[in-house]
């Protein structure tokens, strides 16, 4: 697959970029990621790509399920920030309170993330396992933190759904119904947008209307629909070849210097 950017608003444009060495083709990998920053619009292109048959792993899905109530993972947030993190009318987490402790508080977040981070990484496993079971030619893993917690070095694919800093802000105080210092003090828990960029293979660009996103998804999936060929079928049949294509893909990721990526900033 080349390395189109995906990034119009309105009229097409594409930016086309050579790479040193040569990328794997898309059949090389069952699975994508996609990232970005918080309210980017990452869950509404999921929706998009669930509407055309794409698999998605939702990581704040896994997120949620990994401290249901009698989860390993609950039991320790409850050792780590007291029992009143816990809602006193169902036992469940109480998400509202423990964000606004983390989301002010770097060593906290630190924290929590050492408790949940690997519990929704072992189930992401199991989800693309799944997938692959199935013989799903790909799967879309929606992970809002990937650069952060470094599983970009895990995925065949990078494809960040951004819009600008400003947009980000009021579509998320608008959705949460949070004030300017709530929203602001979540997105300043993530890394900026312009340097997960840097990551990326693709870029969706949401900064414009509904319309023009959708216009952008039908491009990127069409253009994602040509480059799957037909040893997905060979690797599924016979999976050392799979795993032989993986092991290339992965390779072919962690190998390319950073500075061989896309400069933003
Ligand atoms: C703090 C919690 C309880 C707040 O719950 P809440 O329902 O308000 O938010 P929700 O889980 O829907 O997350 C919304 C968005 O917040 C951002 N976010 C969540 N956790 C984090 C974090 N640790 N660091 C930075 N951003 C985060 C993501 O963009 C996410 O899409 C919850 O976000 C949580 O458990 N976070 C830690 C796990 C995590 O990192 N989840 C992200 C995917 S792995
Ligand atoms: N192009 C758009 N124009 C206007 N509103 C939009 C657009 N795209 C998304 N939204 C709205 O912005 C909000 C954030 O979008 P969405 O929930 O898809 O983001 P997200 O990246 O999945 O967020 P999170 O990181 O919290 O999971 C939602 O209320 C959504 O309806």
């Amino acid at each position: 697959m080349s390395n189109t950017i995906v990034k119009e608003q309105g009229t097409p444009t594409s930016e086309c970029r050579t790479l040193p060495f040569p990328e794997p083709e898309t059949s090389a990998r069952l699975c994508f990621a996609m990232l970005g920053g918080i309210s980017t619009g990452k869950s509404t292109v999921s929706a998009f790509l669930k509407s055309y048959g794409l698999p998605i792993i939702d990581a704040d899905i896994l997120a949620r399920q990994v401290v249901e109530p009698g989860t390993p993972a609950l039991a320790q947030i409850v050792k780590t920030f007291g029992p009143s993190i816990l809602s006193e009318s169902d036992g469940t987490l109480d998400r509202k309170k423990l964000g606004s402790i983390i989301f002010n508080d770097a060593d906290k977040r630190k924290a929590l993330n050492g408790i949940v981070h690997p519990a929704v990484r072992k189930a992401m496993v199991w989800g693309i396992v799944r997938c692959w079971m199935r013989g799903e030619k790909l799967c879309v893993v929606d992970v809002p933190l990937l650069i952060e917690s470094g599983l970009w070095r895990f995925v065949g694919m990078t494809v960040v759904v951004s819009c600008d800093e400003q947009t980000q802000l009021a579509r998320l105080m608008k959705r949460d119904g949070s004030t300017h210092a709530e929203a602001s003090s979540r997105l300043n828990s993530q890394l900026p947008i312009p340097k997960k960029l840097a990551y990326a293979d693709h870029v969706i660009d949401n900064s414009g209307t509904p319309e023009l996103l959708t216009a952008n998804v039908e491009r990127f999936v069409d253009a994602l629909s040509k480059t799957v060929s037909w040893t997905w079928r060979l690797k599924w049949v016979f999976p050392p070849f799979g795993v032989l294509a993986a092991l290339w893909t992965l390779a072919w990721r962690n190998l390319r210097p950073l500075h061989e990526r896309r400069k933003v900033d």
